[in-house]
């Protein structure tokens, strides 16, 4: 019955505050505040519904994609939202779109590679919205490899001017989220040639349409990439195409923190390190690490209650049928993952204060703790996404057939969530930036600069230090393992990060408890999962495996009570959850079958194409009509 929480008697069970977990996930409590307040808001708001969008069509989808993001500015101006409360808005909206990319690439390149001139001239159109951005690296040919860019910005000293080119079919922009339709400039990575040499891959403002009619500008064929994996609402992002005939920009429109074009045609390589050019990737990877933790935490908040409602076999005398959460192998497989949403949380928690940490020192031409942040936000991004969206995945299994529903959110989630392991970076070519960082590290062992940081611990492999033979010839041969030495690394990070965290003062009765609890799941989870590695290198007996796993079923025994409350703790409305199976009162049952009758498929009683098709077959008139 509506009204009725399903749940109450698994809430019943709690052992710790909910209230001040809640806390704990959102950050600290003005952080809850705006996210309740702003969460709640939104799901109030019929302009923000989005439970229609699995009956749209492309061009709908797109095109409510578009109101949807004119209304939520209208919102943010009208209740004159702070810059907070106006991300945890579009946070909330979850609506992929171009605005992810104007907000969430385009304007921290210009703050991370625009001179103080260039950024005083376009942040304020771009925090007005008067321009809309989008990140224009990846091409046809070359995504991994940005040294492999092939479009050209060559310097005409005659005009002041840069002509930016697409000399082959293999260097059309291809991928940048809102260049298909939306965005009138972007930030265009382009081989810069200088005197007729080149210079190495370079940013630049290019302004793509008019800011009158919005038609494409002179010298730009500029379109959609077309249909996307699933058809989920990724589909409402227009990841365009777009190649460039003899364009001609400003010299001033070359971000020039990181190098220098005179209008003497000079190039002059300022004293900062050239990999600032790669700074918003830094930027963006760190902020995917917090996104992990909120769209596992999704995925495991549907797959909990679910596996709390849902009943199957096990009654005894016409008693009630065993909740499938009780199941040891639900158990073992829901319950990881539980603490795997908590621990991504709380590594990007450390990693935001990484990088606020590293452009604080870049700020003061302090380049010390870069190739760190680099190889942790990298290899973070690529651990925390991989596990994310294998979880998606394992969640949706946890749910059954009713998980392959739309209705479930699962597969919308999931469709929506995978190009992570892709863009920004592709994870294994990530990890391969950590597999250098700590074979770099092993190179000095021995020498005077010692490791510090979060390869400290790296002293201990002092006997490492001979096995330097032919460092790259190795590296390439033995890629494969030091990507798993790579994931091992982040590993420790993430580990390490959650222990730091229940280190710190954790107000709530049965709070720190409970989050010890899931830290000693997720280690111990680890532990199992690569006991092999551990066994064969000797860091374990047998014994202690045998330790660890009877040890991982008693945790799991000490979470059961607690789990309904545990995903309680995200705080996440029936709105942004978009799940029956994930809704906060369980009635699941009612809602699937109201729902069911809702799809455009069951309008009419005899469906489309029965006349046409049906009917003859039946009536065996099949076999004289020509096919
Ligand atoms: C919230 C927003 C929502 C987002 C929605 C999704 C939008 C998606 C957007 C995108 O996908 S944008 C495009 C993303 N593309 C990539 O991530 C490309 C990945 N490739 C690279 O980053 C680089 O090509 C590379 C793989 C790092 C290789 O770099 P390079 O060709 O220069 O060679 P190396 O010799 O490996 O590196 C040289 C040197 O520089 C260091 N380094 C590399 N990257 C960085 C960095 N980002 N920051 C700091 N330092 C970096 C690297 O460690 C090497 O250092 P040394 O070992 O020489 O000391
Ligand atoms: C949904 C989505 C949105 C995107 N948005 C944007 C955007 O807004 N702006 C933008 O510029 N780009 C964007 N991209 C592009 C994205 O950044 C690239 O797709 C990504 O960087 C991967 O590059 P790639 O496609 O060239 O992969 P590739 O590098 O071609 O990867 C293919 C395979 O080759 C392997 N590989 C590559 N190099 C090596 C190596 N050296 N050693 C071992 N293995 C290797 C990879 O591991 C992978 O298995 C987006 C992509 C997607 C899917």
């Amino acid at each position: 019955m509506e009204g009725v929480d399903h749940l109450a008697h698994e809430r019943n069970k709690s052992e710790f505050d909910v209230d001040a977990m809640k806390i704990v996930w959102a950050g600290s409590p003005h952080a809850f505040v705006v996210s309740d307040r702003i969460s709640k808001l939104v799901a109030s708001d019929p302009g923000f519904r989005k439970d229609n969008r699995s009956t749209l069509s492309r061009k709908e989808l797109f095109k409510n994609t578009l109101r949807k993001a004119a209304y939520a500015w209208k919102t943010i101006i009208d209740l004159h939202l702070s810059e907070e409360e106006a991300a945890k808005l579009r946070f909330y909206v979850d609506e992929p779109a171009f605005t992810d990319v104007h907000w969430g690439m385009f304007i921290p390149a210009i703050k991370g590679q625009g001179t103080e001139e260039q950024q005083q001239k376009w942040l304020p159109l771009a925090y007005k919205m008067q321009i809309i951005g989008c990140y224009a690296q990846t091409e046809l040919g070359h995504g991994s490899n940005v040294q492999g860019l092939e479009t050209t910005a060559t310097f005409d000293p005659q005009t002041d001017e840069f002509i930016i080119h697409s000399p082959t079919l293999t260097s059309s922009k291809w991928w940048p989220g809102g260049l298909g339709k939306v965005a009138t400039h972007a930030i265009a990575y382009a081989l810069l040639i200088v005197g007729g040499r080149e210079q190495g891959v370079h940013g630049f403002i290019v302004q793509l349409r008019s800011l009158e009619d919005h038609s494409p500008l002179p010298g730009m064929t500029v379109g959609d990439i077309g249909m996307k994996f699933g058809n989920g609402a990724y589909n409402a992002m227009d990841n365009g195409v777009l190649r460039f005939d003899h364009v001609r920009i400003p010299r001033n429109q070359m971000l020039m923190r990181v190098s220098q074009v005179t209008c003497e045609g000079k190039y002059k390589q300022s004293d900062v390190p050239r990999q600032l050019v790669y700074g918003a990737m830094l930027y963006v990877r760190q902020t995917i690490v917090a996104d992990a933790s909120c769209a596992l935490s999704r995925a495991v908040c549907i797959a909990t209650r679910y596996s709390a409602v849902r009943r199957q076999f096990g009654s005894q005398n016409g008693g009630p049928e065993t909740q499938v959460i009780d199941y040891k192998t639900q158990q073992s497989r829901l319950f990881p993952l539980l603490a795997s949403a908590y621990a991504f949380r709380f590594v990007g928690e450390w990693l935001k204060w990484l990088y606020a940490d590293v452009t604080q020192r870049l700020q003061a031409n302090d380049f010390s703790t870069l190739p760190e942040a680099h190889a942790c936000t990298a290899g973070l991004k690529s651990l925390t996404t991989t596990a994310t969206a294998d979880g998606i995945e394992e969640c949706r299994k946890l749910c059954g057939g009713h998980g392959y529903l739309c209705s479930s959110g699962l597969p919308e989630l999931f469709a929506v969530y995978v190009p992570a392991c892709t863009y920004e970076g592709e994870n294994t070519v990530l990890l391969l930036q950590v597999a250098r960082f700590l074979m770099k590290t092993v190179s000095q062992l021995g020498s005077s600069k010692k490791p510090v940081g979060t390869i400290a611990y790296m002293t201990r492999v002092e006997h490492l230090m001979q096995c330097r033979c032919g460092v790259q010839r190795g590296f390439a041969e033995l890629s494969a393992d030091l990507v798993e030495a790579a994931v091992a690394h982040c590993q420790l990070l993430v580990v390490s990060k959650f222990i730091e965290k229940l280190q710190q003062e954790i107000p709530g009765k049965g709070v720190k408890q409970q989050l010890e609890v899931l830290c000693n799941i997720y280690a111990l989870f680890l532990l199992h999962k690569h006991q092999g590695d551990f066994l064969s290198t000797g860091c374990i007996t047998p014994k202690h495996a045998a330790l660890a796993n009877d040890e991982l079923r008693s945790l799991y025994s000490q979470v059961r009570p607690n789990a309904i409350a545990l995903v309680d703790a995200f705080n996440y409305t029936d709105h942004y959850l978009g799940s029956i199976l994930g809704c906060y009162d369980g009635n699941v049952y009612p809602k699937l079958y109201e729902a069911a009758w809702k799809d455009p498929l069951n309008e009419s009683v005899v469906p489309d194409g029965y006349h046409q098709y049906i009917r003859p077959l039946l009536k065996q008139e099949i076999r004289t009509a020509r096919l």
